[in-house]
Formats: C-alpha cells, sequence, structure tokens
C-alpha cells in the first residue's frame, strides 16, 4: 500500500489543474483541424528536443487534431556533402543543387532524417507513416531560380511546389495515421528537384486547408531587426512581412515567403516557433500566450 502526504491544495497541483483547464477552449477551436508542423533541421539539436517533439505530435493526435509532419534537415545535408567532400553554398536560403547534390538531400531527408522521426513518434503507437513528395504523387515541382536585380539566378535542381496532390496523404490521415513529410519532388517529367521545407509546408498547408502552420526553427522567432533581442515580433501581418522580406536574410527568406503563401492561401495563421524549448509546440497551441511570432492575413 502507499500513503500519499500531499494535500489537494498545494500550489504546484494547483497550477497544473489551471494548464489543463487553459487548454480547454483551444482544445475545442482545435479538434477535428489539420495541423502542419514544420520542423526544422536547425531545430533537430538533441535527442531529448526530438523525444519532446515526438511526444508533442502525439499528444495533438491523441486530442483530436490532425497534425501533419513536414521535416526539413539543412544542416544534416550540409554535414553529409561535407563528409562525402562534395561543395555545397546557399543563395538567399536556398540551396544551389548540383544532381549530385541532390543524390545526397534525397537520401538525407528520406532515407535517414524522415525515417528518425517515424521512429521516433511510434515509440508512442503506429501513427507516424514517412512520405516524400514523390509518394503517390503527392508534390509536382517546378524548377526554380532566385532573382536578385531583375535577374534570375540559376539553383540547379532547387524546385517549388507547382502542384499538390493531398489524396494519398488524406488516405492516412482518415485512418488516424501522422503523414511524416520529406520534400523532394519531381517535376512533370520525372526529374527529382530539390524543395525547401518550409516552402513545401506552407503548399500543403494550403492544399490541406490546415487550419494552422507552425514552424519550428533555432530563433526565438522573427526579429525586426536580426539579432536585436529586443526586437522580436509576437504578431505580423502579410503587409508587414512583406515590408521586411528585403531586410531579412538567411533561412528567414523562405519561411516569411512560405508564411505569406500560407495565409494568403487560407491557412488562419502560420506561426515561427523556437524549436530549442521542449514540448514547444503544445505551448504555442494550447495556451494563450503561445510562444513565436505570428503571420496573420491583413493590413497594417
Ligand atoms: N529577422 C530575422 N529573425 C530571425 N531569424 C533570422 C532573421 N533573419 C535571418 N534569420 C536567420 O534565419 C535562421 C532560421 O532559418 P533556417 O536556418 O533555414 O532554419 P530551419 O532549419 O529551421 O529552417 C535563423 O537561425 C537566423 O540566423
Ligand atoms: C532548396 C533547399 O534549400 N532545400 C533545403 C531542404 C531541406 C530544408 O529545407 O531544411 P531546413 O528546413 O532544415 O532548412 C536544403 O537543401 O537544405
Amino acid at each position: 500500500m502507499t500513503s500519499r502526504k500531499r494535500s489537494p491544495q498545494q500550489p504546484e497541483l494547483i497550477a497544473k489543474a489551471n494548464t489543463l483547464i487553459e487548454a480547454l477552449p483551444w482544445l475545442a477551436e482545435y479538434a477535428g483541424e489539420t495541423v502542419v508542423i514544420k520542423y526544422g533541421g536547425n531545430a533537430m539539436t538533441d535527442d531529448a528536443l526530438k523525444r519532446a517533439f515526438a511526444e508533442d505530435i502525439v499528444f495533438l493526435r491523441r486530442v483530436g487534431l490532425k497534425p501533419v509532419v513536414v521535416h526539413g534537415g539543412g544542416p544534416q545535408i550540409s554535414s553529409m556533402l561535407r563528409k562525402l567532400d562534395i561543395d555545397s553554398e546557399f543563395r538567399g536560403g536556398l540551396r544551389v543543387t548540383t544532381p549530385e547534390a541532390m543524390d545526397v538531400v534525397r537520401m538525407v531527408l528520406v532515407g535517414q532524417v524522415g525515417r528518425e522521426l517515424v521512429n521516433l513518434i511510434n515509440q508512442h503507437g503506429p501513427f507516424a507513416v514517412g512520405m516524400s513528395g514523390e509518394d503517390g504523387g503527392l508534390f509536382t515541382a517546378k524548377r526554380r531560380g532566385l532573382m536578385v536585380d531583375d535577374e534570375e539566378i540559376d539553383l540547379g535542381l532547387v524546385g517549388d511546389v507547382k502542384a499538390v496532390d493531398p489524396s494519398s496523404l488524406n488516405d492516412l490521415i482518415d485512418a488516424g495515421r501522422i503523414p511524416v513529410v520529406a520534400t523532394v519532388a519531381p517535376d512533370r517529367d520525372g526529374q527529382v528537384h530539390n524543395v525547401n521545407g518550409d516552402t513545401a509546408a506552407a503548399a500543403l498547408a494550403v492544399a490541406l486547408g490546415a487550419k494552422r502552420l507552425v514552424m519550428l526553427t533555432n530563433v526565438a522567432g522573427v526579429y525586426e531587426n536580426y539579432p536585436d533581442e529586443d526586437s522580436i515580433l509576437t504578431q505580423v501581418t502579410a503587409d508587414d512581412v512583406r515590408a521586411m522580406l528585403p531586410t531579412l536574410d538567411a533561412g528567414m527568406i523562405p519561411k516569411m515567403e512560405a508564411c505569406l503563401r500560407a495565409v494568403e492561401g487560407g491557412v488562419t495563421s502560420a506561426t515561427v516557433i523556437d524549436g530549442r524549448v521542449p514540448h514547444c509546440l503544445l505551448l504555442e497551441i494550447f495556451t494563450d500566450e503561445g510562444i513565436g511570432t505570428m503571420v496573420i492575413k491583413g493590413e497594417r
């Protein structure tokens, strides 16, 4: 027999109950809704964080949301390219992708990062099924370049998402599964392209009619004057983002372009959150304050 000396009046117990009760309106708001979660490679920093991410995803599914995971893996691809002695550079936040690098991108995203996430989620039950833009005709890519001073720079095998056929993914969701999507995709001729994870997540969120797009990265959110800590933004409109785009650099450019694409395509909000915070997804979705920077449609 075990005896319990705790008094139910203990403040920490009441705080726990308050946290659960704070989630009540959000549970009602999101029940049955599709939420696309982009897990950036920079947020996959340690095993404990990755396990917490898997727990959050399963939590969402268990309380009646329909989570869809889209993952990145930029640092993991860079590390493999270095091991194989293959040069790689980024232009405007996108990796210039030679055919040789494309093989590595596909191998790392589909065969390594995606597998690891599926494995972590499935430690909680047979939920996750990995797929890529090639599976079930999910994405059709279109080669894209980068506009610099009105001139288009060639980025190699880099694609944008031209079309989404969500039927195979919907089959999985309807069966109670959690799709885990790697963002390589064939063009109309079957040539596989490297699609930035943020770009693909936005296109998918729009095609699925998702309620929300949440992106985990390695900063607290979007800074007006990066990296000035005091300039973190909590909420911005699509107009604000358009005005900010020329001032951004590194990976924040595709991320903000993706947020615009999502909210303009009907997703209620797109939020960039700090993936280095354990259980950041639960904090964002089920607490009143949320965390990170939320992009909403609307004018300034
Ligand atoms: N204004 C800004 N606010 C926040 N981060 C910014 C900003 N401008 C550039 N960044 C950079 O964007 C990076 C996040 O994008 P990225 O490296 O592609 O991450 P992920 O792997 O999560 O997609 C941050 O680490 C930061 O260096
Ligand atoms: C075209 C392009 O840049 N593709 C990305 C795909 C992975 C990705 O998007 O990873 P993160 O989300 O971790 O940045 C790349 O090759 O790094």
